[in-house]
This record gives structure tokens, C-alpha cells and sequence, in this order.
């Protein structure tokens, strides 16, 4: 296979699966966020809560009363996004704790500091993320993409499960809720080759990304299911959103979107609805497994739904990330 060929199909399907969602998006019903009862005594914790979408996460959050961690690698964003949602939102229980989500060992100490509080956890958002960065590895040597939005998710959820378990209730769930993409649609997710270290595409690697954290979603909905625990997992598709995350696309592309983003493109607010919905709507008490755009639930890839891939899948996850395997007891089998 040349070198082209491997990179241009995953490119030529990425740009095809967000023109296809922006249509979607053009001719579908605004979704508007209703009203939610208060979320008062409720902690959530949002990665990349200080920017974008996870910024419009975060303050909505704590407009309802949660208690909101901001989880970011960038103190001097985290502190201001506190400092503002504060002000607008006259909480004062928001709070930044650094994370950088491309190093395992800061993942772990972000844990261990949130634990050090001894709160309970409600929310959890994995919200985090880049796209179409250039080859590179994160601090423990995995391709950016699959090492900060998917394995860096992976275990800081993993880590955080016992206390989400724990502060779930019968009528009441803990949630945990991952942002993925439309991208994932057009994915490929080779288990020998998640590294993407044979030819690299930064297209194909962020909608393989995506795909991963949708197994992984579903695979955590068969644990929680099988265990019985108070504790639900849902995806969510936030749309094509006017963020950041487009700052690497090459110059064309660059000059492309800031001709059409602001008629076709969500804007932060907008995009983040989707995720506010999952994190506090009554609707999905008790409901997880769901692939969620729009505000309501959706198809995902087909390939998501297979159920050895999302095993193999985990049990590699757990083995990269050095944690123990909890969908591995007895009576899961
Ligand atoms: N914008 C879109 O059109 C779109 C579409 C589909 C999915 N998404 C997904 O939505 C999520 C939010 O993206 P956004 O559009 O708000 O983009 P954004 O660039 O505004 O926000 C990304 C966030 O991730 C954080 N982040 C990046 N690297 C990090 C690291 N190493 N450790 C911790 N945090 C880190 C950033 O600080 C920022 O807060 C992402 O997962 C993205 O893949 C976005």
C-alpha cells in the first residue's frame, strides 16, 4: 500500500463524514436545552472544562448547582474559566484541578487530589480533546490522538469508578459521559495498529480516537449493567462546533471555515447541549449504553456494536494503562 493511499482515504472520509453531519445539522430541529430541576449537592468533573464546549459544560453545570471540577492542562484558562463562571454563575463551588490527560502520571495525580477531598462524583465528563495533530507522542509514548482523548478517558475513568459506584443511588445514577464524533462513522480501528505507526494519517487517528472511546462506552455499559451498579455510561455527538479544535487544519481549511462556520457551524454553546442533557435530564435516569445527538438517541457505527472488539479492545486498554481489569470478575461471564 503507498504512502497516499493509506493517507488519503481516512482524509477524504473524515471531510465527507463532517460535510454529511453539517447537512444533518442544516436541515434538522435546533435541539433547545428545556429546563432541569436543580442539581444541587451534585459534583461533576469536566475534562477540558475550561474551553469550548467543556467551558459552556461547565458553567451550565454549575448554573444548576453542581459542584464542578474543571479538569485542564492549562492553569492560568482553568483558574480565569473559575474565576468567570463564579462571577456569572454566583456558585462558588467551581473549582480547577490541574490534568493533563496525555500523561498517565498526571492523570493519577489528579485523582488522587480529587480523592483527597472526599466528595462523591456524580458527573463525570469526558469531554478533552485534539484533532489533526501533527505525528506525535504523548509523555508514555502512544500516538496523541489514541493516548490523550482515548486512553487518557480510559483510565481516568477507570480510576474514578469505585467513587462514581459509590456515589451512584438507585434513584439516582451516576453518569459518566464521553464526547465523541461523527467522525467515528467513518473510522477504522485496527487492533495491531492503534499506534498508527505504520503510515500515519492525523485524520484517520482522530476518528479512530472516537470510535475507541464509543466501545469503550458500551463495554462499561455491559460492566455496570452486569455488576448492578448505580452507574450509567453514554456517548455523546455534540455536532460541528465553531471551537478551537479546528486550529490545526491546514491553511485551505483554515480559510474555509471561518468563511461558513458562522452560518453552519453550532456555536460552543449550542454544541455543549447534548452533553448537559445527558449529565442532569431526568429522562435518562437509569439509561446508558445510548449514543446521544441532538438531544436524542441515535445509531452508532456499526463495527461499535461489536462486542469482541470492544473486549479485546478494553483488556488492551487496561494492559497499556497498567490498571486492573474490573470486567474480568466471575460473574460478568
Ligand atoms: N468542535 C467540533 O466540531 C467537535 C465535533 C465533534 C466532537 N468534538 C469533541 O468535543 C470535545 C471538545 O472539543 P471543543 O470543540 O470544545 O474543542 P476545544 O479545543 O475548544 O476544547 C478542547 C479542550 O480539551 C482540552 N485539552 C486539550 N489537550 C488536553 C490535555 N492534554 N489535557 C487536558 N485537557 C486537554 C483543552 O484545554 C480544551 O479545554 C472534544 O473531545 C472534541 O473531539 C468537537
Amino acid at each position: 500500500m503507498s504512502l497516499w493511499s493509506a493517507i488519503l482515504p481516512p482524509l477524504l472520509r473524515v471531510y465527507a463524514a463532517g460535510v454529511w453531519a453539517l447537512l444533518v445539522q442544516l436541515f434538522s430541529r435546533h435541539f433547545a436545552l428545556p429546563e432541569f430541576p436543580s442539581q444541587h449537592g451534585k459534583v461533576a468533573v469536566v475534562t477540558g472544562g475550561a474551553k469550548g464546549m467543556g467551558y459552556c459544560t461547565s458553567r451550565h453545570l454549575s448554573r444548576l448547582g453542581m459542584h464542578v471540577i474543571i479538569a485542564s492542562n492549562n492553569e492560568s484558562e482553568g483558574q480565569e474559566a473559575v474565576r468567570t463562571i463564579r462571577e456569572e454563575t454566583l456558585n462558588e463551588k467551581v473549582e480547577f484541578i490541574y490534568c493533563d490527560l496525555a500523561s498517565m502520571k498526571s492523570i493519577r495525580k489528579f485523582v488522587y487530589q480529587f480523592k483527597a477531598k472526599h466528595l462523591q462524583l456524580h458527573v463525570l465528563i469526558n469531554n478533552a480533546g485534539v484533532m489533526l495533530v501533527p505525528k506525535r507522542k504523548t509523555v508514555d509514548g502512544f500516538e496523541e490522538h489514541f493516548g490523550l482523548n482515548y486512553l487518557g478517558h480510559f483510565l481516568l475513568t477507570n480510576l474514578l469508578l469505585e467513587t462514581l459506584k459509590e456515589s451512584g443511588r438507585q434513584d439516582c445514577d451516576a453518569r459518566v459521559l464521553t464526547v465523541s464524533s461523527a467522525t467515528h462513522y467513518v473510522a477504522e480501528l485496527q487492533l495491531h495498529e492503534l499506534q498508527n505507526s505504520c503510515y500515519y494519517s492525523s485524520h484517520g487517528a482522530y476518528a479512530q480516537s472516537k470510535l475507541a472511546l464509543v466501545l469503550f462506552t458500551y463495554q462499561l455499559q455491559h460492566h455496570l449493567t452486569a455488576t448492578r451498579c448505580h452507574v450509567t455510561a453514554n456517548v455523546v455527538d455534540p455536532g460541528v462546533v465553531n471551537t478551537e479544535l479546528y486550529k490545526n487544519l491546514n491553511w485551505a481549511g483554515k480559510v474555509i471555515k471561518w468563511m461558513t462556520a458562522w452560518f453552519f457551524f453550532k456555536t460552543p454553546e449550542e454544541g455543549a447541549a447534548t452533553a448537559i442533557f445527558a449529565a442532569a435530564s431526568p429522562e435518562l435516569e437509569g439509561v446508558g449504553g445510548c449514543y446521544l445527538h441532538n438531544g436524542k438517541r441515535t445509531k452508532s457505527a456499526d463495527i461499535s456494536y461489536d462486542e469482541d472488539l470492544q473486549r479485546k479492545l478494553w483488556v488492551m486498554s487496561c494492559k497499556m494503562t497498567g490498571v486492573h481489569d474490573v470486567t474480568s470478575s466471575s460473574h460478568e461471564n
